[in-house]
């Protein structure tokens, strides 16, 4: 029987973020994709031209539609705007008893247009993370969410310490943003121990949505029944594949390419 992973985001119309990253990811690892909307966004390589968000009363029926009937192996979410629909989302994780939510705390798109208002980062601390089997801040997001600085590892480990403490299992911070390092490095903090996930830092501007294919990769493979170790082993290995392959799209930061991890043979040989 094939798995389900459900998404709940933004949509990006330049088709390189938000839902559409995640959808590409999930047929790309082999589960039924689904997808709740929260919000559209008019947006290609150069930036966020405009956040239109959805009616509540939207979020919450796409939610009962999909769990009514098909439910979900594993969920993730990414851009979900405001309070308000964080606690939609946390009512209805707890309504259908879901175990394996993945929380990426999408803030800000790479050209700093806001994903998420400020007001939301108490829902965010005290609803829904508390309810997540994982959360995957990037650097910025940590220190927003730890409330402190992040200058070293000593500050990454006690950021994910801190995230940790609002009743995630496992918060995983990644290292993109650590743009003079030669390597690309993200820590998990699993409640008791710490491992690092490794790759080599590819150089190039096409980044743009990076953070919504690796959540959605890790959905995938929760969704399958892996050990949260392994992963994020195939989502490093899915994104890094997915960088070094990038797409030169549009006049701006390109999307990366999720077609790469399964297809590298034939993109190779172009
Ligand atoms: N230039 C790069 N080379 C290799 N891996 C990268 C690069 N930039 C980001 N990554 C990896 O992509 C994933 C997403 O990270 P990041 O870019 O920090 O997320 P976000 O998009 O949320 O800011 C992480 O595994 C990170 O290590
Ligand atoms: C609708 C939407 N959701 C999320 C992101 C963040 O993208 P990234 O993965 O590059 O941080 C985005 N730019 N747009």
């Amino acid at each position: 029987m094939m798995k389900k992973a459900l998404t709940i985001a933004g949509s990006d119309s330049g088709g390189g973020a938000g839902i559409q990253a995640d959808l590409k990811t999930f047929q790309e690892l082999e589960v039924y994709g689904m997808s709740v909307l929260t919000a559209v966004t008019a947006q290609n390589t150069l930036g966020v031209q405009g956040v239109y968000p959805l009616p509540y009363e939207a979020v919450a029926k796409q939610l009962d539609s999909v769990l009514v009937d098909i439910g979900t192996d594993a969920l993730k979410t990414g851009m979900l705007f405001d309070s308000e629909i964080i606690e939609i989302v946390a009512e209805k994780v707890k309504q259908y008893q879901l175990n394996t939510l993945v929380v990426d705390p999408v803030m800000i798109a790479k050209g700093g247009a806001s994903l998420l208002q400020t007001e939301a980062i108490l829902a965010l601390r005290k609803s829904l993370l508390p309810l997540s089997f994982v959360t995957t801040p990037n650097i910025p997001e940590a220190e927003v969410l730890a409330n402190m600085e992040i200058t070293s590892q000593e500050d990454k480990k006690e950021a994910a310490k801190r995230i940790a403490d609002f009743g995630v299992n496992n918060v995983l911070i990644k290292g993109g943003h650590e743009e003079n390092a030669d390597i690309a490095s993200d820590l998990l903090f699993d409640g008791e121990h710490f491992h690092t996930f490794t790759s080599k830092r590819i150089q190039t501007e096409n980044t743009h949505g990076t953070g919504c294919t690796f959540s959605a990769a890790i959905t995938a493979e929760l969704a399958k029944g892996a050990s949260i170790f392994d992963a994020i082993s195939v989502a490093k290995a899915f994104i890094t594949d997915a960088i070094t392959y990038d797409l030169h799209i549009g006049n701006g930061h390109g999307p990366t390419n999720h077609w790469a991890y399964k297809h590298k043979g034939v993109l190779d040989n172009d």
